[in-house]
């Protein structure tokens, strides 16, 4: 690290550390030794290029001045910081605007102090920052035009005094939102409702989802309110649309309890079959009167009254319920189930997950609720059946699932290792996911979809809605596919493909889009970046295939992959294969086969070179 920028660390540490009596267990923090060689006190370096990556005195008492024109007015600090994290001490300090220099930082975390005053306008201009923690505090007035930060995927500002409206954030693309108790007025902008009221609790002026006050009409003079009136036209929150979507709320929980009765009785069952089986249409008409008595009795009727004194195992005229029974879900007890909160895990563009579970038997199940589906019924049950015979083991598959006109519900196991949207894209704090982990990731999951495609071919289902968000991780940190043949592209209106296309185009485009799918989470792989981040105003496939075109190939990696020393010949023979999967011309894809042979041979080729011993996922401070 050159003289310079050992000078200014150390004048930034003296600033922190201000007059304070407490003495600081610190090591280094000296003119004369080198903060990466001598590993000074919350100092971490790049490992390769030896320079300062992060600087984190989290809770070090700490009652100075948090000055960042130190390092970030000195160029090679203000290159090289990735991370700065000061949580929870006594500092001050009103004057940010030179943080904007600090280009490179991905992390600023400065939660928990005695910040005063407004964030500076240049904090925008952090065009690298994923996560931004400023929460208690005494920051005041607006927020800085932060939606400008396409790869923001935290914002936490809880607990300051802000005020003004919430900017329009993309929220689609943040994992974590809190800007509960400050001042903020205005509606929540559209999109905010991703998010439940703790996150926006506490500010008096705020209304709209997911708050419970609604916004009030506006007057004709306010732009603002305005435009909150057309969208909750747009949105149909009138009194009316209100009170229909809290009787779908009640209906969907009296759904989710019955869906939960029915696997606990069901799991006592050691055998492996459809319930439905044998007499079809008999049980469809049954059954869906009974579900009718069900959804129009209100929430307030007991067990026995849902199930009409009938348990599972007395046929299959109980509901139209359908469990596919499987080792997984035998044991489980209803009273446990009963007990178990159903937590909202998210909501997608189809639905919502929502996580329950059974203590008792460990068992943790994920249950989607699928908005807007087009399949008729029959059509679904017969999908399910279907895809019921169709087992890979890095496929996810459906535990029971539950169809009626208004609904349509799919129980799966839960997955407590996240997905590869987090993985990618919201890592904690110094935690990289390295080269071989990546590309084991891709390999396992084109092994799969190639399974998948071939045994599903002839029957005309493709998973529909592949993305890193429904990449989840197992128990043993394998990458499964979940969520196959749920969404095929035409059971939607807003489809890319007319309903009208042939059944063979149909097919064709399904089978291919997946293909596209496949690309993109390949693209995220490899360059670390969001799938629908403006990138120049551009997504991710423009923007790489554009940037691939003027040459500057090695531009658009990860610059977690480039500092490992990942194999750029490699990363170039992945990103040729992710380039093909991305062709805007279906037919000039590459087939799912041909995608996996070349990157088990890219795999093979980097198994070769290097010591397949170390962990998947190296953690490194
Ligand atoms: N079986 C599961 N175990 C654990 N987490 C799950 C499971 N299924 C889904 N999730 C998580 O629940 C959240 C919401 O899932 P959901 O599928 O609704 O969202 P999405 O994939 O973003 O959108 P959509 O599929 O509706 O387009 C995601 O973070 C997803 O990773």
């Amino acid at each position: 690290v050159e003289i310079d920028a050992i000078d200014a660390l150390v004048g930034f540490f003296e600033s922190l550390s201000g007059n304070s009596s407490i003495p600081i267990p610190v090591s280094g923090w000296n003119l004369t030794s080198d903060p990466c060689e001598a590993k000074w006190t919350g100092i971490t370096c790049h490992d390769q290029i030896l320079s300062v990556k992060s600087i984190a005195f989290d809770s070090f008492n700490l009652s100075g001045t948090f000055n960042p024109s130190f390092i970030c007015n000195i160029t090679s600090l203000a290159l090289s910081i990735a991370i700065i994290s000061i949580k929870n001490n006594n500092l001050h300090g009103d004057d940010f605007d030179t943080i904007a220099n600090c280009k490179e930082l991905t992390h600023l975390y400065i939660s928990g102090n005695q910040f005063v005053g407004n964030l500076p306008e240049t904090l925008s201009q952090l065009n690298n920052l994923k996560r931004l923690e400023i929460s208690d505090n005494g920051f005041s007035g607006d927020l800085p035009n932060l939606p400008r930060i396409s790869g923001l995927i935290e914002i936490l500002a809880q607990n300051n005094q802000f005020s003004g409206p919430i900017p329009e954030f993309d929220f689609s693309n943040l994992a974590s939102f809190n800007v509960s108790n400050n001042n903020f007025s205005g509606p929540v902008p559209p999109g905010g409702d991703r998010f439940t009221p703790s996150s926006y609790l506490g500010n008096l002026g705020l209304c709209g989802d997911p708050l419970p006050n609604k916004c009030e009409v506006p007057g004709p003079t306010s732009p603002h309110a305005a435009q909150t009136s057309d969208n909750s036209k747009k949105n149909g929150s009138n009194s009316t649309e209100i009170l229909m979507y809290s009787g779908y709320a009640l209906i969907g929980l009296a759904i989710l309890l019955l869906i939960m009765l029915k696997i606990c009785k069901k799991g006592k069952n050691k055998k492996e079959e459809l319930v439905e089986e044998g007499d079809d249409d008999n049980y469809r008409s049954k059954d869906e009167n009974a579900l009718e008595s069900i959804e129009f009795k209100s929430i307030t009727m007991s067990k026995s009254e849902v199930f009409g004194g009938n348990s599972i195992e007395s046929g299959p005229v109980s509901s139209s319920l359908i469990v596919l029974t499987s080792p997984e879900v035998n044991g489980l007890k209803f009273e446990e189930l009963l007990k178990a909160p159903a937590e909202l895990l998210g909501r997608g563009k189809h639905g919502s997950v929502y996580k329950v579970k059974c203590e008792e038997e460990g068992m943790t199940l994920a249950v989607k609720r699928i908005k807007d589906w087009l399949l008729p019924s029959d059509e679904f049950k017969l999908r399910m059946k279907r895809l019921n015979h169709v087992k890979h083991p890095n496929v996810l598959p459906v535990v029971a699932f539950y169809c009626s006109r208004q609904e349509k519900l799919m129980v799966y196991e839960y997955q407590p290792n996240g997905s590869l949207f987090k993985l990618l894209h919201g890592m904690p704090m110094g935690q990289t996911f390295d080269w071989s982990s990546r590309l084991g990731v891709a390999s396992t999951i084109a092994d799969a979809l190639s399974f998948m495609h071939d045994e599903l071919h002839p029957d005309n289902i493709p998973h529909g809605n592949l993305k890193s968000s429904n990449i989840l991780f197992n128990n043993n940190m394998e990458a499964c596919i979940s969520e196959y043949g749920l969404m095929s592209l035409n059971n939607f209106n807003n489809s890319p493909i007319p309903n009208n296309n042939t059944l063979q185009l149909d097919q064709i485009d399904g089978f291919r889009g997946d293909i596209y799918a496949f690309g993109v989470i390949l693209l995220e792989l490899l360059t670390g970046k969001m799938p629908m981040v403006e990138n120049n105003g551009m997504d991710l496939a423009t923007w790489v295939v554009s940037v691939v075109k003027e040459e500057w190939t090695v531009e658009v990696f990860d610059r977690a992959l480039i500092r490992e020393g990942a194999s750029e010949e490699r990363m170039v023979n992945l990103l040729q294969v992710a380039i093909k999967c991305v062709d805007k011309s279906p037919e000039s894809r590459l087939s799912i086969n041909q995608v996996a042979g070349m990157i088990n041979n890219i795999k093979e080729d980097d198994e070769r070179s290097i010591d397949v011993s170390e962990s998947p996922f190296d953690a490194r401070k």
